[in-house]
């Protein structure tokens, strides 16, 4: 910031001095210094209004004056503009007016009589300031205005920023709900497919159980539960549910399963072999035994036993069952060497064990140690939504092994199957589609058989036990009439029933049902 010759020279100044010679002294000195821009007056009362229009770069104010002295002067331009600065150079002739005149605001002074040379050095230094103040309160200005402008740009700018700032916040929080969101549904979506997966798998591809019915599904669950455990397993349910299929979908899902599961079938073990049948013999055992067995309890060391039809074995081989199941122990026969294994039990039953307890049949302590975990499979008539794919499952099974190309079932065909009432449950339908496949012409399976000749035969729910003991006894006898009194083959009342032959003879025997002649 420079002040320049020119500036100082067009600088504006007024002379105040009720003395017209000083005044005209003054005004001719500064002229002939090149001043080009001097103003006079003889009257202290318009100094401020001319002030206030010009705003003069310095004023020379004579102090004695006798309407307004210099210090009122001093004191009404003050007042008058508020100025910080006041641009006064004071002219007395009284020394002691000096230092009065500075307190008052006066910036410097010029003794009267005047002596040019001071006069014209002191308007120049007083100009100088005067002008550098002037010029440095309007960069002041401009500067304030500049800073003012900008911190209204600073202050929009950071309004908009907060806003910004404020709408990526809400973006960035829609985005994270929207993220859990997605998340969440990704997770529900794979523990759905998840479940499906186990769904379908358990549906139709449940080792070799087939069915989708909800209550094959509680069975389904209860298989899972309990495989991989050690715990006996006591499966129920009417002839044909399933429960030997059950009892390989146990075994093949346990940690077993590279083991061997052996089967024992109570009802078709003679009496007087079960015992050397499940415990093995030595030779030489008993009269005509001249080799030695292995046990099945033996053959089934660290895998499982399967006992189907525990309710058909013999009192007195409960009670060795029940020491081999709660020690591990047994004996050959003609052996005293006790022999341990680690077996686990999975026995299954049509009959009401209960009731066989109740009736002195079954032992209780044997009945609490195989109930540890009962499965009852569902008979098929209450679950008929399981008939069409089985009904596939073994028209496959059948084309397969006879050599048919059965693909289509008629609506009449399979009206029957669902009607009927299915006493000998899966098995029975297993070996009605057998013979449909066999009898069948062409590529539709044809059901030739009249069901509904045994509806009234059909179990009831709610029939007491020695209701459907009788009914089957009944049955049994009525079918075997039937077929002449044959029991296997095409022909056979096994087929018919929907039973094993072995069964069926055991069933016969049981009943004490006898051939009688025609
Ligand atoms: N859900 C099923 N899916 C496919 N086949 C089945 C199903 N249930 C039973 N079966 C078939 O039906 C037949 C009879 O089944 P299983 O022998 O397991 O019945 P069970 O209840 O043990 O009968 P029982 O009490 O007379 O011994 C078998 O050939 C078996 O493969």
């Amino acid at each position: 910031m420079k002040i320049t010759a020119s500036d100082i020279l067009n600088a504006k100044i007024l002379i105040v001095d009720d003395q017209e010679p000083n005044v005209l002294l003054l005004e001719q000195l500064l002229l002939d210094s090149g001043y080009t821009q001097v103003t006079t007056s003889m009257d202290p009362l318009v100094v401020c209004d001319l002030n206030r229009i010009n705003r003069y770069d310095v004023i020379l104010l004579d102090l004695q004056m006798p309407k307004m002295d210099g210090f009122e002067v001093m004191a009404a331009l003050k007042a008058d503009h508020s100025m910080d600065y006041l641009p006064v150079l004071v002219l007395t002739a009284q020394p002691n007016h000096k230092l009065q005149a500075l307190q008052a605001g006066a910036k410097d002074f010029i003794s009267k009589p005047f002596d040019l040379v001071e006069v014209k050095t002191r308007i120049h230094n007083m100009l100088e300031v005067s002008l550098l103040y002037k010029k440095l309160a309007k960069n002041n200005l401009s500067l304030e205005d500049t800073v003012q402008k900008r911190t209204l740009e600073l202050t929009k700018t950071n309004l908009l920023l907060g806003q910004e700032i404020d709408e990526r916040k809400k973006a960035e929080a829609s985005l994270r709900e929207t993220y859990i969101q997605i998340k969440q549904l990704k997770d529900k979506l794979q523990a759905e497919n998840i479940y499906l997966q186990k769904e379908v798998a358990r549906q139709f591809n449940f080792d070799e159980i087939i069915g989708n019915s909800k209550l094959l599904s509680q069975v389904f669950q209860n298989v899972e539960q309990v495989a991989p455990m050690d715990a006996t397993v006591l499966l129920l349910g009417e002839t044909g549910t399933g429960k030997g299929v059950v009892a390989r979908a146990i075994h093949s899902r346990s940690s077993r399963k590279t083991r061997p599961l052996i089967t024992v079938d109570c009802t078709t073990l003679p009496a007087s072999l079960i015992e050397s049948e499940l415990f093995g013999r030595e030779r030489g055992a008993f009269t005509g035994s001249d080799s030695k067995q292995i046990g099945r309890f033996e053959l089934a060391d660290g895998g499982t036993l399967f006992l189907d039809e525990i309710g058909e074995m013999p009192l007195e081989m409960q009670a060795k069952l029940l020491r081999i199941i709660q020690d591990g122990e047994f004996e050959r026969l003609g052996s005293p060497r006790t022999i341990k294994v680690n077996v686990r039990i999975i026995a299954a039953t049509n009959r009401n064990l209960i009731e066989e307890v109740r009736n002195g049949k079954f032992r209780e302590d044997l009945y609490y140690r195989l109930n540890v975990f009962p499965i009852t499979l569902p008979p098929l008539r209450q679950r008929k939504e399981d008939i069409p794919l089985l009904v596939n499952h073994f028209v496959i099974k059948f084309n397969k092994k006879i050599g048919k190309l059965i693909d289509t079932i008629s609506q009449e065909a399979h009206q029957a199957l669902l009607q009927h009432q299915w006493p000998g449950n899966v098995r029975e339908l297993e070996s009605a589609i057998e013979r449909a496949v066999i009898l069948s012409e062409g590529n539709t399976l044809q059901i030739l058989d009249r069901f509904d000749s045994f509806e009234k035969r059909v179990p009831r729910d709610d029939a007491s036990i020695k209701g459907l003991v009788e009914l089957e006894c009944e049955h049994i006898a009525k079918v075997l009439q039937q077929t002449g009194w044959r029991i296997e083959g095409h022909k056979g009342a096994a087929l018919l029933l929907g039973l094993n032959p072995s069964t069926l003879r055991a069933r016969m025997r049981k009943y004490g049902i006898i051939r009688q002649s025609n």
